[in-house]
């Protein structure tokens, strides 16, 4: 049993890192994002704007829950998604976790022409960068098992990183007898 879980801010990486380590590691790859929305129908975006955070919340707590009870896998979270102490402790229990730190700075410069994260999606998204690094640094890290840089290599290198972690680490997890 292999389940890995990627955490961080938006922009940090999870998706693209856990696509790529999914894919050598031959592991189904799940985004919490991508099954938020495929089952809603519509972006996060916009559920997001008519429905408000609470329940988009809520939505997202279900899912990583189902996710997280699979079997082996890589799962990219949202960067929301350690907001919920229910949702920290099922993946400290369930996965290895990957923290994918970067800073506000950093992420600024990677969003700056974003407009699918509705979190951003304001005036001044530097201030909003600052505020969520803030409230979430903790979180990542009461939650994570390791911690990447997540903007000082490309994507390829920061995967064989992780890969290489993995391949050290032995975090037992309910399920491991069975495969
Ligand atoms: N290590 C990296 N180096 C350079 N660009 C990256 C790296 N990781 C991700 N990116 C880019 O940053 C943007 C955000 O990545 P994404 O995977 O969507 O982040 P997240 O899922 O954490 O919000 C994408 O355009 C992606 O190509
Ligand atoms: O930081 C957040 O609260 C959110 C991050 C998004 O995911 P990414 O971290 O992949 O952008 C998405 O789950 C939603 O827009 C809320
Ligand atoms: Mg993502």
């Amino acid at each position: 049993m292999e389940r890995v879980i990627l955490v961080g801010l938006p922009g940090s990486g999870k998706s693209t890192i856990g696509r790529q380590l999914a894919r050598r590691r031959e592991l189904p790859f799940f985004d919490s994002d991508q099954v938020i929305e495929s089952r809603l129908g519509e972006t996060i975006r916009a559920f997001f704007a008519r429905e408000g955070e609470k329940t988009f919340r809520d939505f997202e707590e279900r899912v990583i829950d189902e996710l997280t009870m699979q079997g082996s896998c890589v799962l990219a979270t949202g960067g929301g998604a350690v907001l919920r102490s229910e949702n920290r402790q099922r993946m400290r229990e369930r996965g290895v976790v990957v923290y994918l730190r970067a800073s506000p700075e950093q992420l600024m410069r990677r969003l700056r022409n974003d407009t699918k994260r509705p979190l951003l999606q304001v005036a001044d998204p530097m201030a909003r960068l600052q505020d969520l690094y803030e409230e979430r640094e903790p979180l990542y890290k009461e939650v994570a098992d390791f911690t990447f840089d997540a903007c000082g290599s490309s994507p390829a290198l920061l995967v064989s990183r992780v890969m290489m972690q993995l391949d050290l680490t032995c975090k037992s997890l309910p399920g491991s007898e069975t495969g």
